[in-house]
């Protein structure tokens, strides 16, 4: 199974086209408004025309109503939803069932115990995102550059496909991939050259070193 690399929080053309062009398998677009990454409806709509199923879209989302979902849908027609908050598994088959998108489920680790709602949130969600678990003075639920201990995925049963995140970068995330196992990582902070700012160098260093520890991982 090949790796998946997903560069969130993208929001202008340019660096949109870096991850892209450097093969970032999915590309994150931040709809919470309270985040640096945030995007309008319209700025969704614009990238997300310009993605050209090169990758896969990936709108993410805090605990959402559906007019707000209603509104992305119709700006981005997103591949994937990335639900970020609080969101009950209930309220991700109400989601799957009414806008018929796969969805990924964050769930925030700072300790062993945060791994049991996995049975729950797997019964329904496509796929899982590993994030480290916000403080609790923070002002959003991720993207905040902090990784959290992967030693604990380490004896994972999880049938699901998952990805790691939270304070990845060139430099880690060969490490965050032989400890976790993940088929995936994604990152935002570990790309910018300041919160918000996607750095096209960062990124272009990010995917290469998730590549080369693919193909370390499969000799
Ligand atoms: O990126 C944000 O600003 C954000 C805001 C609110 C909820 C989630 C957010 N990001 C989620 C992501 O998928 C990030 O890529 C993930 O948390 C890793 O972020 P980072 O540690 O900055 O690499």
């Amino acid at each position: 199974m090949s790796l998946l690399v997903k560069i969130c929080g993208l929001s202008t053309r340019e660096t949109l086209e870096t991850a892209l062009e450097a093969g970032a398998d999915m590309v994150g677009f931040v709809f919470f408004p309270p985040s640096p990454r945030h995007l309008s409806l319209e700025a969704g709509r614009d990238l997300g025309r310009q993605v050209k199923r090169r990758a896969l879209t990936v709108a993410l989302t805090v605990d959402a109503d559906d007019a707000t979902l209603d509104n992305i849908m119709d700006a981005l027609s997103p591949d994937i939803f990335q639900l970020h908050g609080k969101e009950s598994v209930a309220r991700l088959r109400d989601i799957k069932q009414k806008f018929g998108r796969p969805v990924m489920k964050a769930v925030p680790v700072a300790t062993a115990s945060d791994l049991a709602v996995l049975p729950g949130y797997a019964a329904v969600a496509d796929r899982i995102l590993f994030d480290a678990r916000a403080p609790k003075d923070a002002t959003r639920p991720g993207g905040l550059g902090e990784p959290f201990d992967w030693h604990l995925l380490e004896n994972l049963d999880l049938k699901l496909p998952y990805m790691v995140s939270g304070g990845l970068d060139a430099g880690n995330v060969a490490e965050a991939l032989r400890v976790t196992g993940a088929g995936g990582v994604d990152v935002s902070s570990g790309v910018e050259s300041a919160p918000g700012v996607k750095a096209p160098e960062l990124i272009k260093a990010f995917i290469r070193a998730a590549r080369a520890s693919q193909e370390l991982s499969v000799r």
